[in-house]
């Protein structure tokens, strides 16, 4: 390995989430940004903000990105990366135009985006995107000169993403009593999302039929069961589910629900279910209300022995997976050969989102991609 680590043309990388409260009073703020123009029903707003309250008003994503940002600096720095890691939120602080300006004020000029989502789909990346062009539009109207911006690949399949989520299915099977732990099922969750907006995840020509939002998570899913397989050298049946389904009643959106596969798994005698929430990159709010409170209580009410299996979140592999990632962009953007490294049957993804990649219901501006306006 070389002494120093190079990321040219990169002169930073910019760490984009979700954001979340850190108190209760900001938890009425943070929906009304988050839903801003969405359609979300005030029932389910309601409730979602009770989430928020049963944990104080603080989601866990913001310490929860703080901490990749240290691994992010310490893996950096332990292998000889001089490359700035910053971070901005789609919803709140600090916020994504304001660490924009202090950025480009500090004279980086090509930005390389790392979002907390490793999927294909509206919600996990051209709304963040489109985030990117609207704080670029505003940088522009306030005078300043604006830098190039690029997103890094989808990591589902990079093994720094899939190995700590493997490994915790193990734990999380070991953790179970042993007279039920050859018998667990795994539930693979994930955010459900309107079938509408799965069909058309990913580039043009594969849309349709879940998408690459599906198909994605589908070959994460069986990456993990058949290393699972291969280290208890135990079959454990498994299914991709759903959570967190928000929306009006009438409009599809992917099922089945994890409480209904719960209940579904138990009265087919299923002995216990490892929960593997593979959709999400940490532990946020999804994570510990859906289903830590929500889908453990529903598991107690049926007297069924569930675990829920560990996130990513600041891993040093992972960490170590978007140090690989921001090299091998920073290889392509100098116009050298690279092999990117995948997991699974769908290789790496595309460095550029193309058009029609993910469609807004209103189109949008969105930077990053080859429609954007901003190349
Ligand atoms: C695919 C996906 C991800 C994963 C990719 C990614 O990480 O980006 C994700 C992440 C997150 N979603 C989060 C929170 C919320 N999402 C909502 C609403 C929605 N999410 C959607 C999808 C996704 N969401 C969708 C289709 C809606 C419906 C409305 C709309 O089309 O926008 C609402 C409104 C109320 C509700 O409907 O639940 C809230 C409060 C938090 C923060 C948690 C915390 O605070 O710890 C995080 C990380
Ligand atoms: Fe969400």
């Amino acid at each position: 390995m070389p002494d120093v680590l190079d990321a040219t043309p990169y002169d930073a990388l910019l760490l984009l989430s979700f954001g979340g409260p850190e108190g209760p009073d900001d938890v009425v703020p943070f929906l009304e940004n988050v839903t801003r123009g969405r359609g979300i029903p005030k029932e389910r707003l309601k409730e979602v903000g009770q989430h928020y309250f049963q944990f104080g008003g603080v989601s866990p994503i913001n310490d929860q990105n703080r901490a990749l940002l240290d691994a992010l600096r310490k893996d950096f720095a332990d292998h000889g990366l001089d490359l700035p890691v910053h971070w901005g939120n789609r919803n709140w602080a600090p916020y994504l135009t304001d660490t924009l300006r202090d950025m480009v004020r500090a004279g980086h000029r090509r930005i390389l985006v790392l979002a907390t989502s490793a999927y294909a789909s509206y919600s996990g990346c051209r709304q963040y995107r489109e985030n990117l062009a609207d704080a670029l539009a505003h940088l522009e109207s306030e005078g300043l000169d604006l830098p190039k911006i690029d997103k890094l690949r989808h990591y589902f399949n990079h093994p720094g993403f899939v190995e700590p989520m493997t490994e915790g299915v193990l734990r999380s099977l070991a953790d179970l009593p042993e007279e039920v732990r050859d018998g667990a099922h795994i539930a693979f969750t994930t955010h459900s999302i309107p079938d509408s907006a799965a069909d058309t995840s990913g580039p043009v020509e594969g849309h349709g039929d879940g998408g690459a939002y599906v198909r994605q998570h589908l070959d994460v899913a069986r990456l993990i069961a058949d290393a699972v397989r291969e280290r208890t050298g135990v079959d454990h049946p498994w299914q991709l589910v759903y959570q967190s389904r928000s929306g009006a009643p009438h409009i599809p959106w992917l099922e089945p629900d994890i409480c209904d596969h719960l209940e579904e798994r138990h009265a087919a005698g299923v002995p216990a279910v490892v929960m593997a929430p593979i959709g999400f990159v940490s532990d946020h709010m999804e994570v510990l209300y859906d289903l830590d409170t929500e889908a453990t209580a529903k598991a107690e009410e049926l007297g069924l022995p569930v675990r829920r299996s560990a996130t990513v979140g600041a891993d040093p592999r992972f960490a170590a997976a978007i140090r690989d990632l921001v090299l091998e962009r920073a290889a392509v953007e100098s116009g050298q050969q690279v092999t990117p490294c995948a997991l699974g049957t769908l290789g790496a993804s595309h460095d550029l989102c193309p058009v029609g990649c993910c469609p807004a219901r209103a189109p949008r501006p969105a930077a990053a991609g080859a429609d954007s306006p901003y190349a």
